[in-house]
């Protein structure tokens, strides 16, 4: 039986609404066929008397179409879309298949990712072309005119064609990740699921920051610091070995984006990467730049090169493993070699914020931060799980940003153009503005999903505890676009004390709220081993010591000075356990926190009473709104009097010894906050 579209002409038309209408019953004589018939043959058709070309069934050539070839066909299918895709047409730089005829901007693009590109030692950046090395069937019957002329040593790999997948959409990048690489997959709610391989987690110890002259002096080395150092000459050899690497595919991709929404004190990155993964991973939390913008980006001020499929040689001096974080500050470059976490991409750019935000006055912070409708902004501080990302999501407020912020004379901005929330045990009921976030164009990291529904269940932690979703700020409905702010009203310090001895909640005065900040205590549970209850306690100043690149005091300084021109109030807030540490008590429920926060947005908890705490000298609120007044002392939620007793000693030692480094430098101006901050710790 010949097929029908919805465009046939009237005589057609009728005779399929009859044949639709009474299958093979004879309707009215027009035409007929026997159910013996359709059973043996197919059936005779006979349209009605008078039409015209009967005989022929004319479903398939109704109106006229502008394509003679399947080919032609499906280039109609794609709509070019201007003005981000140019192609320059003959000779010249050569592009992928589809795009219009803009004058320069493609070629300058690729010229400036050839250099980009370019062997330090061979001075040449490789042929570079735009688009899919599938779709490039056609292109390669064009004739090619390299970026840049190779020079004498003409090399295999100078020979070669690179193509780039230059800003490529989430839905083009999906389709990369899907047909190429493993472990990707389009959940139920439409997100990408990807892995990240062996590595599910930063790799601090991995980093290296080169030691040159200026940073030998401008940089925080030594104990505690996380800038581990190497020298120019290893860190080119590492360059060169991401750079060859890349080279040596068919493709790869290249993102143009911004830092910091601040216009005056915006970055330019160029994230070159290897996967469909970490290109979608940093559209979403780099800021993306309008196609206007993007046409006119011109050289970036930063430039990653994320080789981290490929591993670092170990023969190399410095080198420790095979995976290797390398930022060279002065050649505003970073090298990642032997991991393919794609944090470690969002965490690198942010310590080069943290170098180069300080040198104009500029308070970089790892913070979450939200505005209220009369806009009142707060921070959020705190280590990696204790609820920067959850808190500052608020239901009630306009998200800022989730973890990375700039703090200027003239407020706050968000570093990131997206949010990286945790998703282990992730609720629709707890958390829903996050869990309606995981949605078409949000990375899913090494998530666990039913393999036919595709439903994700946040509660497996198969592949690793560290589940993570990565999605574009505006995908919060009352984010706060562009995301920045007047300056903060509030500073809330975040410490999930797993030893439960930490009050929920409790009021900090300036020397305190100094001594917290350096102190930068967490104390999460140590793992998901059997056996293993001990809590262990995290100090990292600053509340992000692994991304900070001068000394603590400098930054620590900066927030004092701002926060007393502000009058800016600081709170400590334990997101952990309460009643007993870890093993006995239980954490605090989220909805206890939730209220506990607003009570600081709305002003309430600033005129409440309280009372100050032995040891540590914090002062408790007697009552808050919405939550049992009992969790508030933690002695009172312990049923055990002398173990709390001892935990809270044991605890107050761990950031007495913690603070001994810092007691010889100076915070600010006199030495009279800097005694206040000495002063300001637990007192036993
Ligand atoms: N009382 C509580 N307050 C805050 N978070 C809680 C609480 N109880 C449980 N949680 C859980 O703790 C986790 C906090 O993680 P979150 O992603 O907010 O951390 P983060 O500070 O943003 O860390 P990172 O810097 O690594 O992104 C969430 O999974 C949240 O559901
Ligand atoms: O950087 C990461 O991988 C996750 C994160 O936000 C943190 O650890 O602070
Ligand atoms: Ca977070
Ligand atoms: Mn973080």
């Amino acid at each position: 039986m010949c097929k029908t579209n919805t465009t046939l002409g009237q005589a057609n038309q009728d005779a399929w609404w009859k044949m639709a209408g009474n299958g093979n019953e004879n309707a009215d004589g027009d035409f007929s066929f026997s159910a013996a018939a359709a059973r043996d043959a197919l059936p005779r058709i006979t349209t009605e008397k008078g039409a015209k070309s009967a005989d022929v069934c004319h479903d398939d050539t109704a109106p006229r179409v502008n394509f003679q070839t399947i080919d032609e066909l499906h280039s109609l299918q794609k709509k070019r879309s201007a003005p981000t895709t140019p192609l320059k047409e003959g000779g010249g730089v050569v592009m992928g298949t589809s795009g219009p005829t803009t004058p320069s901007s493609g070629e300058t693009m690729l010229q400036s990712v050839s250099a980009s590109l370019a062997s330090l030692t061979r001075e040449t950046g490789p042929k570079l072309i735009r688009g899919d090395p599938t779709s490039a069937a056609k292109v390669a019957h064009v004739p090619h005119t390299p970026t840049s002329v190779p020079a004498a040593d003409v090399s295999d790999s100078g020979l070669k064609f690179t193509h780039i997948l230059h800003n490529l959409s989430p839905a083009e990048l999906y389709e990369q990740a899907i047909k190429y690489e493993k472990g990707s997959f389009v959940t139920s709610t439409g997100a990408l699921a990807t892995l990240s391989g062996a590595k599910t987690g930063r790799s601090p110890k991995d980093k290296r920051v080169v030691k040159d002259e200026t940073t030998a002096s401008e940089l925080w080395w030594g104990k505690g610091s996380p800038n581990i150092e190497m020298d120019e000459q290893t860190f080119l050899v590492n360059r060169e070995r991401a750079v060859d690497y890349l080279n040596s595919l068919d493709k790869v991709f290249v993102n143009d984006q911004y830092l910091n929404w601040d216009p005056e004190n915006r970055i330019k990155v160029r994230i070159v990467s290897a996967r469909a993964y970490h290109s979608l991973f940093m559209h979403n939390m780099c800021i993306r730049p309008t196609p206007e913008e993007l046409e006119n980006f011109g050289t970036p001020d930063f430039t990653i090169y994320n080789a981290g499929k490929f591993p670092c040689n170990r023969y190399t001096h410095y080198m420790t493993s095979s995976t290797s974080v390398d930022i060279n500050l002065g050649r505003r470059e970073m090298v990642i070699l032997g991991t393919q976490y794609a944090g470690e991409m969002k965490k690198g750019l942010f310590g080069v914020m943290h170098y180069l935000m300080p040198k104009r006055k500029i308070l970089s912070l790892h913070s979450g931060c939200n505005m209220g409708k009369e806009g009142d902004v707060a921070l959020f501080f705190g280590l990696s799980g204790t609820g920067k990302t959850t808190l500052s999501t608020d239901h009630n407020r306009y998200l800022i940003g989730d973890d990375e912020h700039c703090w200027s004379d003239a407020g706050v901005s968000n570093i990131e153009g997206g949010c990286y929330a945790k998703c282990i045990d992730l609720s629709r009921e707890k958390e829903p503005d996050i869990w309606n976030a995981i949605k078409f164009g949000t990375v899913l990291e090494n998530v666990v999903f039913d393999e036919h529904t595709r439903e994700v269940d946040y509660n497996d932690k198969s592949v690793t505890e560290n589940t993570r979703a990565a999605y574009p700020i505006e995908y919060i409905p009352n984010s706060k676009i562009p995301c920045i702010g007047p300056h903060p009203k509030n500073v809330i310090l975040l410490a999930c004390d797993a030893f439960g001895v930490l009050p929920p909640i409790s009021k900090l005065d300036l020397a305190q709220t100094m001594y917290h900040f350096i102190s930068g205590y967490t104390a999460l549970v140590a793992g998901t081993e059997e056996g293993v209850k001990e809590p262990r306690a995290t100090f990292s100043a600053c509340f992000g010591a692994a991304f900070i690149m001068l000394h603590p005091t400098k930054y620590a300084a900066m927030l004092a000075e701002k926060m007393q021109a502000q009058g800016a109030t600081g709170w400590l807030v334990n997101t952990g356990w309460s009643g007993g540490s870890y093993g006995a008590g239980s954490r605090i429920k989220l909805a206890y926190t939730r209220k506990i926060i607003d009570a600081i947005h709305s002003g309430s908890l600033l005129n409440a009473t309280y009372h100050k705490t032995e040891i540590f000298g914090l002062e408790i609120p007697n009552e808050v709104e919405g939550v049992p007044s009992e969790i508030l002392e933690p002695m009172n939620a312990w049923e055990d009097k002398e173990a709390y007793k001892d935990t809270l000693l044991k605890l107050a030692g761990l950031f007495r010894n913690n603070f001994e480094t810092f007691t010889s430098h100076k915070i600010g101006d006199d030495g009279k906050l800097t005694e206040e901050i000495l002063a300001a710790g637990p007192n036993f």
